[in-house]
């Protein structure tokens, strides 16, 4: 039986321009199965990798990872796809497992390997990277080198490695980390090397997300050929689910944290109160890490313990845990798997959402909109917005639900770009008034034209968004918050252009009653799942 895999992907998918990708005759971004089995396991023989190799390559793979000679040799009899071929071993004066020798290199290319890959990380090895990369290419193959770290991968880019895998991070030391390492898939990517995402791709999303930070291809191989381990992520599953159930009642101790463009909040709610909060500045530039860790060091000694850790956050939340910024200028950090981040470094169960989504829950449960559903919309650096409806809060799966500050007006200005309180301060100064937006608040409530239209303006354009939502969902309370939100006057302007557009129809406009405290309060009531 031949498979033609190169032809095989449905997917619609740019042309490869990377020369790799060209060779092998892959569509991108490709998928590749590693066909690995539990050694000594019952799925250890190479009739049964054959099968999944098969079964992999029927079903939109189109390339295959084999460990083993036997194994390549087997399945290479059945198809004509990229194989990248490795062989594993146990060295007793060596940490390097994957493909360790020169003879390895020579049995996978004549049992029929496109692709060799050995380790190439920094660690005490028999024989030199670079005379393994010169074997493979002897041999006619290409070469991949599997790499833990950036410097590792600078170096195999030197050497002249076709492409690079990030299969050995997690790998080299320390506790393996849960989930895949998308931080260096995107520092690779950004290389210009062809990129393999490898390791720990243990969900179609996580497949996906690795795309994102800029893989042309991903290898999966245990959530697809190690049924054992398959099993064990659901028995784990299932036995998290009943302990987080038993754990995570109303009322429970929780860590919050709220980290925005300036400033980051970490308290304990209990009971829906606050026990102890905290605020440091959010180290702009610094990466993601070292904002949880901060969080994680001045909480270290808070007595009472937490079930579990929430972070309401600026910037989007998807449904799989990825933290994105929407709006770099607000707080700019590369794609960040903020649920499994939070979950490692804490030790505890955890969940984050979008920090205006958060604040619109706060207020609902404990705020000024008890009861009510409601569209909470905060006018402060920013605009941004949340929506509980049906007495749900709505995120979006994608986690963009109540973003109003992103929308353009016909101009193609961004709705926060020429009405939130920075956008109205920027405006201010440029008038003449060094106080910025609380100078022209000031200025228009004691009557002067110029402050008047200029704030008059800024509230006309929310108004206008504001309308348009209204038309859509009919929500009965919109409560507002922000500095600017919040300003003495602003709220009956805002009233006034809204039932301007409205008429009987607007939504009943409400101070909102939480503050500061909203987004951390609201995380920490949301439910866990
Ligand atoms: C570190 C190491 O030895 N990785 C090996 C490399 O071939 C395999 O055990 C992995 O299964 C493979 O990298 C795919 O990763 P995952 O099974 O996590 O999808």
């Amino acid at each position: 039986m031949n498979h033609d895999v190169s032809t095989r992907s449905s997917a619609p998918s740019p042309a490869p321009t990377h020369p790799t990708w060209q060779r092998l005759g892959l569509s991108l971004p490709a998928l590749i199965v590693s066909c690995q089995a539990v050694p000594d396991g019952p799925f250890d023989t190479p009739p049964f990798i054959r099968a999944f190799a098969l079964a992999a390559l029927q079903s939109g793979a189109q390339g295959l990872r084999l460990e083993g000679v036997e194994n390549v040799r087997t399945v290479r009899a059945d198809c004509d796809c990229p194989i990248i071929g490795i062989v594993k071993r146990d060295l007793a004066d060596s940490p390097v497992r994957i493909t360790p020798f020169v003879h390895d290199v020579q049995a996978l290319a004549e049992a029929g390997a496109t692709v060799i890959a050995v380790d190439a990380t920094d660690r005490v090895r028999p024989q030199p990277v670079a005379e393994l990369l010169a074997a493979i290419h002897a041999a006619g193959c290409l070469a991949m080198a599997d790499i833990s770290t950036l410097e590792e991968a600078r170096a195999a880019q030197a050497l002249g490695f076709d492409v690079i895998g990030t299969t050995m991070s997690g790998y080299t030391g320390g506790p393996v980390p849960e989930g895949p390492d998308l931080v260096l898939v995107q520092q690779v990517a950004a290389l210009g090397v062809a990129t393999l995402a490898e390791g720990r791709l243990n969900s179609p999303q996580a497949a996906a997300d690795a795309v994102r930070c800029g893989a042309q291809a991903v290898v999966v191989g245990s959530a697809i050929s190690r049924p054992e381990y398959i099993t064990s992520w659901y028995r784990q599953a299932v036995d998290a689910a009943a302990a987080a159930g038993s754990s995570a009642q109303p009322g429970a101790p929780v860590l919050a944290l709220d980290i925005g463009g300036t400033k980051t909040l970490v308290a304990r709610v209990e009971n829906g109160v606050i026990t102890h909060e905290l605020q440091f500045p959010t180290q702009r530039g610094e990466h993601p890490d070292q904002w949880l860790a901060q969080a994680l060091a001045v909480t270290q000694g808070w007595p009472g313990g937490w079930t579990h850790v929430a972070a309401a956050v600026t910037g989007v939340v998807g449904d799989d845990g990825l933290w994105t910024a929407f709006n770099p200028q607000t707080l700019d950090f590369p794609p960040y798997p903020l649920v499994q981040r939070l979950r490692e470094v804490f030790g505890v169960p955890a969940l984050a959402l979008n920090d205006a989504q958060a604040a619109a829950w706060g207020e609902a449960r404990c705020g000024a909109g008890q009861g009510d559903d409601l569209m909470f919309v905060t006018v402060s650096t920013g605009i941004g917005a949340g929506l509980v409806l049906d007495s749900r809060l709505r995120r979006g799966p994608a986690g963009i639900a109540g973003h109003l500050g992103q929308w353009r007006d016909d101009a193609g200005h961004r709705l926060e770009d020429i009405a939130s309180g920075s956008a109205l301060g920027r405006q201010a100064v440029q008038a003449g008034w060094p106080g910025g937006a609380p100078e022209l608040v000031e200025r228009a409530r004691h009557g002067e034209p110029a402050a008047q239209a200029l704030l008059q303006a800024g509230v006309d354009a929310l108004a206008q968004a504001l309308a348009r939502v209204q038309l859509l969902l009919d929500v009965p309370t919109l409560v507002l918050g922000g500095g600017l939100g919040l300003a003495p006057g602003y709220a009956p302007l805002l009233e006034a252009a809204l039932a301007q557009r409205l008429g009987p129809h607007a939504p009943q406009v409400r101070p909102a009653a939480l503050g500061a405290h909203a987004g951390i309060l609201g995380a920490a009531l949301c439910p866990l799942n």
